[in-house]
């Protein structure tokens, strides 16, 4: 490492560009509520750990590049919140770890540690590094990279179900892609490839500096076709019942979920039936932060959800007579799930269309007991004739 490597901790942008930085970057009230740890580029945990670079944050952490000074390799540091959450998603790691024979895809801890505040303590998780996000970066790729991730995702979902884990929170922003390896001995050629940290302060300043940085951005030749499922946080053991109102975004919500059932393995097949309608077409299939406003986007495609449903509905604001009315007619001009297929897919053929439609209605039953297994999917004729289209054979 060069004297010049060791100095460069990235640029404070000026106030013009400020929102460049804040519009990436969390929430920065979080951190006076003491739900974030402030963090600046170049602090070192446990002796160990330089922090070099910002990946990104969720409802509970932030997400840090970091280098590993002893074992000389970079990987991410995840910074949760005080609390109860960020023990069980390190239970839950152990669990995984314990449970699940073949962790292949699955993003687990290496490392673990706490860090102290003035009124709290932090746990902090060492994760492998991972590159963007499905949510941040789907589009960007080729077809044929996009399925690869249809496949290595059910798989990876298929060993954790095996281990008897449902993962609750499968959702692009948890889906992650591998990076190239690249030379980490120097800073300068990782800022080269990557983006030099732009931050702003952390304002007010708290009992220690703080940074807001702009995440990572990496270019499409440095992003491989490997694609791993991260963050167990909401993750349970088969059979548990969660008393929790924690959800995985609505767009990707089982629609049991809002009416009473709790979660089972079928919970993370709706879940990523989404993911692969979302990876096939390039968007999400569902629309709607909101579970009355997902509820309805799926009863336009799906057609009306169980009539035994009706009455159950605790997702938050009011439920929809018509949503459980079993007579109900597609409203007038709204597209059709093939419609809507051949819209976003005009490049295939008819017997591809054919085979899609068939995957997704299996795999969005509504009744979590009609669903198939992760397994079941992957054995399947139709998905494997799919993905042979696109010369993927497993
Ligand atoms: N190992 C990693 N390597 C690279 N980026 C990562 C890694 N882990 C997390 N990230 C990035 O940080 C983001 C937030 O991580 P994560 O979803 O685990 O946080 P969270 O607080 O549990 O989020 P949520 O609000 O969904 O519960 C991810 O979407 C991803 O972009």
């Amino acid at each position: 490492m060069t004297m010049n490597d060791m100095v460069d901790l990235g640029e404070f942008v000026d106030s013009d560009d400020e929102c460049d930085v804040e519009d990436f970057a969390e929430d920065p009230e979080r951190y006076s509520q003491g739900l974030y740890y402030p963090v600046c580029i170049g602090d070192v945990f446990s002796n160990r750990y330089r922090i070099e670079h910002k990946l990104g944050h969720g409802g509970f952490s932030t997400v840090w590049m970091a280098h590993d000074m002893l074992k000389k390799e970079d990987i991410a540091l995840k910074i949760m919140s005080p609390g109860q959450p960020g023990e069980h998603e390190y239970h839950m790691y152990k669990k995984v770890l314990l449970a699940v024979s073949d962790t292949s895809n699955l993003l687990l801890c290496k490392d673990t540690f706490l860090v102290h505040t003035p009124a709290n303590t932090h746990r902090i998780v060492v994760l492998p590094l991972q590159g963007p996000n499905l949510r941040d970066y789907t589009v960007n790729q080729p077809i044929v990279t996009r399925m690869k991730g249809a496949v290595q995702i059910l798989q990876a979902l298929s060993r954790l179900h095996d281990g008897g884990i449902v993962h609750r929170d499968l959702n692009s922003a948890n889906v992650m892609q591998s990076l190239r390896p690249f030379d980490t001995s120097s800073i300068a050629t990782k800022y080269q490839k990557l983006g030099r940290p732009r931050k702003v302060p952390v304002r007010p300043s708290q009992w220690k500096e703080g940074e807001l940085v702009r995440p990572i951005s990496a270019t499409q030749d440095l992003v491989l076709d490997t694609f791993f499922i991260g963050d167990f946080g909401l993750a349970v053991e088969v059979g548990t019942v969660v008393t929790d109102s924690f959800q995985t975004p609505a767009k990707y919500c089982a629609p049991e979920r809002s009416h009473n059932v709790d979660p089972s393995l079928a919970l993370d097949i709706w879940s990523y039936m989404c993911l692969f309608a979302e990876l096939y077409t390039g968007i999400p299939l569902f629309r709607g932060s909101a579970n009355a406003t997902a509820i309805r986007s799926m009863v336009n495609y799906l057609g009306p959800l169980p009539e035994s449903w009706k009455g159950q509905f605790t997702g938050g604001g009011s439920s929809e007579d018509a949503w459980y009315n079993q007579q109900r007619m597609p409203n007038p001009g709204s597209e059709d799930l093939r419609e809507r297929l051949e819209r976003l897919r005009p490049d295939v053929s008819s017997n591809e269309l054919d085979l899609v439609l068939g995957i997704l209605r299996w795999g969005l039953a509504y009744r979590p007991e009609e669903r198939p297994t992760a397994l079941e999917i992957l054995q399947h004729s139709s998905f494997k004739s799919l993905m042979q289209n696109y010369g993927i054979k497993f």
